[in-house]
């Protein structure tokens, strides 16, 4: 199994743990963050896209308040979160200006990521901010969030965002080194595993429970890693503390425990994306968009469809089915299906003039179609 490897990686997500944001409780560890954010911009420079997962609003927020102890109660934790993102992000904001770099705060909830249109959101969203050149710094909405809800810990978070996107590499820094054998707070011989597979299942046994500031321990990186490599995805669990630890990684240096993922990445989404949704109408398309969608691997534009059944939202899923009858593909639409009605048989540069608006020149893209 060769190294995947961070150099080829265009699109990185890096997500950096409470262990490591939060000087081990006393306040943030702003001069970790400058050193991050300068690494970060050198990978940029060569026109890398980065988008960071960022723990450490309630430890920062509890700074803030005064508070010795992380709080139990819910409200408390909202409140520490809402006051802790402020200076989070300003660590964030003022480090990347240093570079001329924008960046954006993006904070997110598990509803916005399970619920079709909200996922559709999310992603054109985030890759905008992408094609603008700016980094988002993303967490979890810990303020509007009860614990049945939350993710939780940011690893799983870090994930569901390389899917979202389709990352090449999800990069998580940690206190320890990267992944050991057992926890090495707890085991002076622990080894340092430097590669498996990520749904190696014995690599899911020698990971434990975390630290007081973290959430997940080990426990959800290794899950993360499988997470990710649904969308064939490579994660690399690493010391966010090592030295020139991203541009080193970027120098494809072997540091930390590289998780990797069997699969192609569009196989692998495609894959995701056929196990996980049920059809919610159908659309039928003529015989030239057939042929477009089936041996060309084209996206879907509103042109080919004639005929539209069923009553989906934007983001749901539908069968595309022939003038036979047979389904085709299903995909995610990104039309409603009283606008599809509106716009099929129309070409692309049609649809602002018919509907008023345009969110995406194509009926279901590519990325969001799987063939049956
Ligand atoms: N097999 C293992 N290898 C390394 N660290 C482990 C392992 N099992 C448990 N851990 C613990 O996981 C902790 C890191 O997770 P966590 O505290 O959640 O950090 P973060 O805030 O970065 O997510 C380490 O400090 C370590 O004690
Ligand atoms: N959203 C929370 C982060 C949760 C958390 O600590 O996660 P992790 O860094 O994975 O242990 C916060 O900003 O405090």
């Amino acid at each position: 199994m060769s190294r995947q490897s961070v150099a080829n990686a265009k699109r990185i997500v890096i997500k950096i743990g409470s262990a490591l944001l939060t000087n081990d409780g006393a306040g943030l560890n702003k001069a970790g963050i400058a050193n991050w954010v300068d690494q970060i911009a050198e990978l940029k420079a060569q026109g890398k896209e980065i988008i960071l997962v960022s723990s450490g609003s309630v430890a920062e927020g509890m700074t803030r308040l005064g508070w010795s102890e992380r709080p139990t109660a819910l409200h408390e934790l909202q409140a520490a979160a809402a006051v802790g993102q402020m200076g989070l992000v300003q660590c964030y904001e003022s480090n990347f200006s240093r570079h001329q770099y924008v960046t954006a705060q993006v904070l997110l909830t598990h509803a916005d990521l399970s619920n079709r249109t909200r996922y559709l959101n999310a992603r054109s969203a985030i890759t905008s901010l992408l094609s603008f050149g700016v980094v988002p710094i993303i967490n979890e909405n810990d303020t509007v969030i009860t614990d049945e809800i939350r993710f939780g810990d940011n690893d799983t978070l870090g994930a569901l965002v390389a899917n979202l996107i389709e990352a090449d590499a999800l990069i998580i820094l940690t206190d320890q080194d990267g992944l050991y054998t057992a926890d090495p707070r707890k085991d002076k011989n622990a080894k340092l595993i430097e590669q498996a597979r990520a749904e190696d299942p014995d690599i899911e046994a020698v990971a434990g429970g975390g630290g007081k500031l973290g959430r997940g321990g080990m426990t959800t990186k290794v899950r993360a890693a499988k997470l990710a490599a649904r969308s064939g995805c490579f994660t690399v669990i690493v010391g966010g503390r090592i030295e020139n630890v991203i541009t080193r990684l970027n120098k494809d240096e072997v540091l930390g425990t590289l998780l990797c993922s069997d699969q192609e990445p569009m196989a692998a989404r495609k894959q995701w994306l056929a196990g996980h949704l049920q059809t919610r109408g159908q659309i039928t398309l003529d015989p030239g968009a057939v042929r477009a969608v089936i041996e060309q691997g084209r996206s879907l534009l509103s042109v080919g469809v004639v005929h539209v059944d069923g009553n989906f939202g934007r983001g749901e899923v539908v069968a595309c089915i022939n003038e036979q009858g047979q389904i085709i593909a299903k995909g995610l639409i990104n039309y409603n299906a009283l606008e599809t009605q509106k716009i099929m048989g129309k070409e692309s540069k049609e649809i602002l003039d018919i509907l008023g608006y345009m969110d995406e020149p194509e009926l279901i893209h590519r990325d969001n179609l799987v063939l049956v």
